[in-house]
């Protein structure tokens, strides 16, 4: 299928009338109660206070009284040496463990800072996740079929449909890829065109925070200079906390950054020049 045949991803979903092999359900879909986004003076940021991780059974702290706040549609980066915890901090952002102690919520504020109701826990719901190699995971034969795995779809009512192929399009306006066909084989696309996916993947579920750990790991540098320009357009919609080695390419974006020492404690800190 050439581009100007193809479909919009919205109308492919809407008109597809073929089920989808069964699967068992996955983190990828979840209902939300309504999408629309406030339009208020408010502002909101994420905040995690005093969070102290250890896996059950073991008897070292990964996390030690992690404690930082990102305010809405800015771009964090957390830097630090392999082993030091980045990522098992991404995963308790994102529901996925459970702080051993501490808190990770979302606080509402007004126009001068100040917060204007008691913080409210930050639920899975809320949060996207692209892990490292996030390409490994795929595994539908159509990118179509990848992007909408796990969707509700021959119980699924009109409304619901249609609500779901337009969060479908922007996800792919926004990534950039409602010109690729959406019936090619998603390992069949370039190293950036598949990260382009595994971030669409996670903003049809509409996050306020989206978690991407490593981005540009394992691409080429044109690839790179892709994910970073779009890292740069998504930033305007969500707000974005990366863990990443490649600090120099990533550095443009970042409006704060903290370094993940070894042992789990985070520090506010500017991106070094040099390396870590
Ligand atoms: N469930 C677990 N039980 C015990 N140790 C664990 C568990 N999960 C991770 N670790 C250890 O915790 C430490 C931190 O791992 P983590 O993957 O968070 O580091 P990282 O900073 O993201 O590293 P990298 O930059 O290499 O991805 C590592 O030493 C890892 O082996």
């Amino acid at each position: 299928m050439n581009a100007s045949s193809t479909p919009t991803a919205a109308a492919a979903f809407t008109s597809s009338r073929r089920p989808l092999p069964f699967r068992p359900p996955r983190h990828r879909w979840k209902p939300r109660a309504g999408t629309a986004r406030r339009v208020t003076s408010e502002q909101s940021c994420f905040q995690v206070k005093g969070v102290t991780y250890r896996p059950p059974g073991t008897e070292h702290n990964l996390l030690n009284e992690v404690s930082f706040s990102l305010p809405e549609k800015s771009f964090g980066l957390i830097f630090g040496r392999s082993g030091s915890g980045k990522t098992t901090l991404l995963q308790l952002l994102a529901g996925l463990n459970k702080p051993t102690s501490g808190s990770i919520s979302v606080q509402r504020c007004g126009n001068d800072g100040k917060p204007i109701r008691p913080p409210e826990k930050l639920s899975p719901e809320r949060v996207g996740i692209v892990f490292q190699f996030p390409e490994r995971y795929f595994l539908a034969e159509t990118v179509l079929e990848e992007v909408t795995f796990g969707w509700p779809r021959q119980r699924a009512d009109q409304v619901l449909r249609e609500e779901l192929a337009t969060r479908l399009q922007t996800a792919f306006n926004s990534v950039g890829l409602n010109r690729i066909s959406l019936d090619q084989n998603p390992q069949a696309l370039s190293g950036g065109y598949k990260r382009r996916l595994a971030l669409a993947i996670q903003l049809v579920n509409t996050p306020e925070l989206l978690l991407l750990d490593e981005p540009l790991a394992g691409l080429d540098w044109q690839a790179r200079a892709d994910v970073v320009k779009l890292l740069k357009h998504l930033k305007t919609e969500v707000t974005l906390l990366v863990v990443s080695h490649d600090l120099k390419e990533l550095s443009p974006l970042v409006d704060i950054s903290w370094r993940m020492g070894m042992g789990g404690a985070l520090k506010q800190e500017p991106i070094p020049v040099g390396r870590l």
